[in-house]
């Protein structure tokens, strides 16, 4: 199959949610609310996640959909304000959507995982969001455990991450089977990408996250030292990382179980879309013990822990650092 109207309405979808992000940003300082988890969610999310479930569901009706986000917080009758502000900037894209509307679109992003289905990330890094860093608009198609289409709207990375002051806003994306691109959020001719090779010395750099909490900075260290890896880390949220080690930028991007959440598990849509950009150029994804990311037991990666994202080339050294590190630690 050649997924081709998969991706393009993947695209229109995720363009049209960045578009929102960015309005979002331009207009208002967004506030958090606070999830049951304790976690952040932004008015930017919400009509994030109800312009790419309206796109989708209109194209592939009976697509289920796996969103992160859902409106049961929208209905409270104390939220009413924020959910007219949801509708106002979902209306930018979409003219005639009302907050009834609204709400029936983000929870059509309550579906189950099913043998075909998409998962989306409205906004990947909300904290990054919020602290006017990185984020990704993430959303991809899973066919049989496998991805299909994956697609991530950067709209604040540099189009050069060598001239972070220069234009901003970066859509990649890729089609099992048919490579990777990157192309300017803003138009232009995709550019096939591909992962660093292990002779170019000056791509040997890590990436991982700002936040603390979502993995273990300092086994991180650890591990890119031991292959070699001199530069200290570049710190970036999102499913960015995965397009910074896809583009060659970075050879590794590690994802180490924090301490303060050793038995948390990864949830799909934070991940579907990035490791396929990253396979289709040429890299390599596993968890943190070699196993390949299973996409079919729900909304979380349940079989896996932690998650090794690199070129390819230096792999195998680092799952085997890993395994090292975790025989010492546990031999405590
Ligand atoms: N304890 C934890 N360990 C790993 N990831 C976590 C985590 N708690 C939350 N996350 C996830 O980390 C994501 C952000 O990743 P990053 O740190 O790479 O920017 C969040 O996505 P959202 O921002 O979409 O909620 C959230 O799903
Ligand atoms: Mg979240
Ligand atoms: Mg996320
Ligand atoms: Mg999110």
């Amino acid at each position: 199959m050649s997924y081709e109207s998969e991706k393009q309405v993947a695209i229109q979808a995720a363009l049209a949610a960045a578009r929102l992000c960015q309005r979002v940003h331009q207009e208002i300082v967004p506030q958090a609310i606070e999830k049951n988890d304790r976690s952040p969610v932004t008015v930017a999310d919400f009509g994030s996640q109800a312009v790419i479930c309206h796109t989708i569901a209109a194209a592939f009706p009976n697509d289920p959909i796996v969103g992160e986000e859902d409106a049961a917080v929208l209905r409270q009758p104390d939220m009413a304000t924020c959910l007219q502000q949801v509708t106002h900037y979902v209306q930018s894209e979409i003219p005639d959507a009302t907050p009834e509307a609204v709400v029936s679109w983000i929870d059509r992003g309550n579906g189950g995982i099913g043998s075909r289905y998409w998962t989306l990330d409205p906004i990947d890094g909300t904290k990054g969001f919020l602290r006017q860093d990185q984020y990704a608009v993430a959303i991809a198609l899973i066919e049989n455990s496998d991805v299909k289409v994956g697609v991530l709207a950067c709209p604040a990375l540099p189009i050069d991450l060598s001239q972070p002051t220069q234009d901003h806003g970066v859509l990649f994306v890729a089609v099992r089977g048919q490579g990777a691109a990157m192309m300017p959020l803003q138009g232009g001719e995709p550019k096939p990408i591909h992962v660093s090779t292990a002779e170019q010395a000056d791509r040997l750099r890590f990436v991982e996250s700002v936040e603390s909490g979502h993995g273990n900075h300092d086994l991180q260290d650890a591990v890119a030292k031991a292959v070699g890896i001199q530069a200290s880390s570049i710190r970036m949220d999102s499913q960015a990382k995965y397009g910074a080690v896809a583009q060659g930028e970075a050879a590794l991007y590690l994802r180490l179980p924090s301490p303060k959440s050793p038995n948390y598990r990864e949830k799909i849509w934070d991940h579907a879309a990035g490791v396929l950009i990253v396979e289709e150029a040429g890299g390599k994804v596993t968890d943190m013990h070699g196993a390949p990311l299973k996409f079919s037991l729900g909304s979380t990666l349940e079989a896996n822990q932690g998650v090794v994202v690199s070129n390819g080339s230096i792999h195998e050294g680092v799952l085997q650092v890993l395994r090292e590190q975790l025989t010492t630690s546990i031999g405590r």
